[in-house]
């Protein structure tokens, strides 16, 4: 049966008074599917306000003063009887994993779909998402749950997506690895006995808003640091996403002393001699009808200043001179196509709207 299309949403964000989701609120406020009908912005269970009630968007958030409604909207307490008498039809959470993980399962009993922007639901493996050391109440609601989730890459799961009541939004860093490596494993071009190094750079905001000793000011400024070697936690999202054993792939990230984005730099052996045109034909056909990749053309090389505040993700390569080695490029807004407007992109598949509306 044809998908029905909805002309607008009744939408809601919890985590507004994050990184993340600032970013949401802004993007949200902006698209013209939701003019008439304003997002209802969330803060935790007792409050954003010390108080335990309301406190204005634009106090939390100045950015956002004098954008569409913004002046006017409050972010409330979380309060599921609240979303229920608003007709909320999609919630978002921009919040801590666990909490996502808590609320998620709630939210589609309530007949609410949700997006996940936190790592919750993304990983299908249980070994893959011990890392995140995730409890559930029920486990065996959640099993079920967890296998009906959806892995919110557009450009990989679009119809998926479209069907979902729950998306998991991906990791960033994990977004701009697995969306520059796709093309070239879905058309057998890597080498996969020799393995695929990647090594990703990230601006601090990565990390979120609380402050820690890693992303302390003294620390992250006028630095450059590796962590997490063999270890980090974007790793399951591209073994599942992108078939490939621990064997085969090898990620590291760094962090960045700049404020957001993400620069991969990928390393892929080919099985033969390769083309330029032949691997940018893989990337062009591959993206073809995808509006949120930018494709490059080789030589030219994505860098971080052409997608910090837009929400692209922008991949470019070049060939070694004996045509066998390739250097992939990838670069992403984290709080943007790493987060918060592949969030929308989602949402917009899911009301079955074109998947760029409100982002280009
Ligand atoms: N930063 C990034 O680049 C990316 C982040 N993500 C994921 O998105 C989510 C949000 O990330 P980010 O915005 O960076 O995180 P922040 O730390 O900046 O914000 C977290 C948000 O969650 C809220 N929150 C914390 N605990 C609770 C709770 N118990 N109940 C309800 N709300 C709560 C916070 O509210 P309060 O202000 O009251 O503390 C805040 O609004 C995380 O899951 C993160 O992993 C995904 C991709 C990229
Ligand atoms: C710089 C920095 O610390 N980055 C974060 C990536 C955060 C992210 O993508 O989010 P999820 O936590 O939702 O996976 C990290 O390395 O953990």
């Amino acid at each position: 049966m044809p998908k029905t299309v909805a002309t607008t949403l009744r939408t809601a964000v919890a985590g507004v008074s994050g990184y993340a989701g600032a970013e949401l609120a802004r993007l949200l406020l902006c698209h013209p599917r939701l003019v008439l009908t304003p997002p209802m912005f969330l803060g935790r269970m007792d409050g954003p306000g010390a108080d335990g009630g309301s406190v204005a968007l634009t106090s939390l958030h100045p950015q956002l003063s004098g954008l569409a409604n913004a002046d006017n909207l409050s972010v409330s307490p979380f309060d599921w009887d609240q979303l229920q008498r608003e007709g909320i039809e999609l919630l978002f959470l921009a919040t801590p994993h666990e909490q996502a993980r808590e609320w998620a399962p709630i939210a589609l009993a309530h007949g609410i779909k949700v997006v996940d922007l936190s790592a919750a639901w993304r990983l299908q493996e249980a070994d893959n998402r011990a890392i995140y050391k995730l409890t559930d109440s029920d486990p065996a609601a959640a099993a079920t749950l967890q296998a009906e989730a959806v892995y919110g890459s557009p450009e990989l799961h679009g119809p998926a997506i479209a069907n979902a009541r729950l998306v998991a939004n991906p990791g960033c860093y994990a977004t701009s690895i697995i969306l520059a490596l796709a093309p070239l494993l879905r058309a057998n071009l890597a080498d996969l006995d020799c393995g695929i190094i990647c090594d990703s750079k990230s601006g601090v905001s990565g990390a979120g808003k609380t402050p820690s000793p890693g992303t302390h000011f003294m620390y992250a400024a006028d630095n450059l640091s590796a962590y997490a070697v063999f270890g980090h936690r974007h790793t399951g999202e591209m073994l599942e996403q992108l078939h490939l054993t621990t064997e085969q792939i090898q990620f590291t990230p760094h962090l960045l002393p700049i404020p957001r984005g993400i620069l991969s730099t990928i390393y892929v052996r080919l099985n033969e001699v390769g083309s330029i045109k032949k691997i940018q034909d893989c990337f062009d056909e591959f993206y073809i009808s995808s509006p949120m990749v930018r494709v490059r053309r080789s030589p030219m090389l994505p860098q971080i200043q052409h997608v910090v505040r837009n929400n692209f993700c922008d991949i470019g390569f070049q060939l070694s001179p004996d045509g066998k080695r390739l250097v992939v490029i990838s670069c992403l807004d984290n709080l943007l196509k790493g987060a918060a407007s592949q969030a929308v992109q989602n949402m917009n598949l899911m009301a079955g709207w074109h998947e760029s509306e409100g982002l280009l």
